[in-house]
């Protein structure tokens, strides 16, 4: 519709800035979903009506009843997907799912199973996958080329901005058709994506404080809205972490929170340009009971090849750097985040 000029923002709730979703709606009359927008992956879930009560991470979230939708459209071919953290298996349906108030019929999961670790702890009840159809599972047209073929949005790009700051209101931005001037300073600088069909750049290394310390031969970044840390090789960060004297414990790496005004900034060489995070980007300080605890916000990760070794900025470099994909001409182009 002409009433947005082709750009389309959906607010996004931060939970503690390690997550970030917005609300669609599937079915008619609208059943309302949480889903995070994630680059990392291209397919759309929701936890189904008929999930097993067993399943605690699907029971104690909103769930999709076909039954009430008129729009709903039988289908049933077994889906299953994995992430970094966890993974999910359903059955296909079809139906009307709105965002941002585009309609699009879509091909989408109902998740029957989702693995109790670490669904338990989102805050999100299902995910919206904005990567490339070629990562697509089942080959399902991701929502993002459907509502590209409407011809509704002013650019085929999207554009995203997380809040650094819980309390901010809102947590964040998803906007289709365009980027959103009031959250990002600066003009964006951009670099092609590495391989067709993917949200991924080649990185020329990362620095720690002055020094170059890994990918000097160059290696690959995933842009990914849906994690919430940067991953990277795990002999990479173990050595990182050693640098900047954190220790690993159960639930990550840590520090002495009286330490971390020391703490050298870490560059990420991308498409000529370096993106530093200083301490306050990749410190998650949380008061608790027994003390201030420091978490470092960066986790090793090895991707096996073909894929990796790769390196995944998340949600704590994105709410660093306002980021626009561009789908029309393959790149990602990134400014500052106010
Ligand atoms: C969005 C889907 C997805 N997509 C991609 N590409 N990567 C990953 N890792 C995920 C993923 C899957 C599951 C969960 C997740 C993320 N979470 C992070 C939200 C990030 O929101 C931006 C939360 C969490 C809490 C505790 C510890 C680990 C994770 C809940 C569980």
């Amino acid at each position: 519709d002409d009433t947005n000029n082709g750009t389309v923002p959906t607010p996004l709730i931060n939970y503690l800035d390690t997550q970030y979703y917005g609300e669609i709606s599937i079915g008619s009359p609208a059943q309302m979903f949480n889903v995070v927008f994630d680059t990392g992956s291209a397919n759309l879930w929701v936890p189904s009506q008929s999930c097993s009560p067993f399943s605690t991470a699907c029971f104690t979230h909103n769930r999709y009843d076909a039954s009430r939708s008129r729009t709903h459209v039988e289908n049933g071919t077994g889906f299953s997907i994995q992430y970094a953290s966890g993974n999910v298996r359903g059955f296909l349906s079809e139906d009307v799912v709105v965002v941002g108030g585009i309609p699009v019929v879509q091909v989408f999961a109902e998740a029957t199973s989702l693995s109790a670790m670490p669904f338990i702890f989102a805050k999100f009840d299902g995910v919206l996958g904005m990567g490339y159809p070629n990562v697509a599972i089942d080959g399902i047209t991701p929502v993002f080329d459907r509502i590209m073929s409407q011809h509704v949005l002013k650019e085929e790009v999207f554009s995203v901005y997380y809040s650094r700051d819980p309390k901010h209101s809102p947590g964040g931005e998803l906007v289709l058709g365009g980027t959103d001037p009031n959250y990002y300073t600066g003009s964006f600088n951009y670099m092609e994506t590495r391989e067709m069909g993917k949200w991924e750049v080649t990185m020329k290394g990362v620095s720690v404080g002055m020094e170059m310390m890994f990918c000097a031969e160059g290696c690959t970044a995933v842009i990914d809205t849906g994690s919430s840390y940067i991953t990277g090789p795990a002999s990479s960060v173990s050595m990182l972490m050693k640098t900047i004297g954190a220790q690993l414990d159960e639930s990550g790496y840590k520090v002495n929170c009286d330490t971390v005004k020391t703490l050298p900034s870490v560059t990420f060489h991308l498409g000529g340009q370096e993106y530093s995070l200083s301490q306050e980007d990749y410190i998650l300080w949380q008061s608790q009971i027994e003390g201030d605890v420091c978490t470092v916000t960066f986790r090793g990760l090895d991707v096996p090849p073909p894929t990796g070794p790769i390196w995944i900025l998340g949600a704590n470099f994105i709410a660093r750097y306002y980021t626009e994909f561009d789908r029309r001409n393959n790149r990602i182009g990134f400014a500052t985040a106010v």
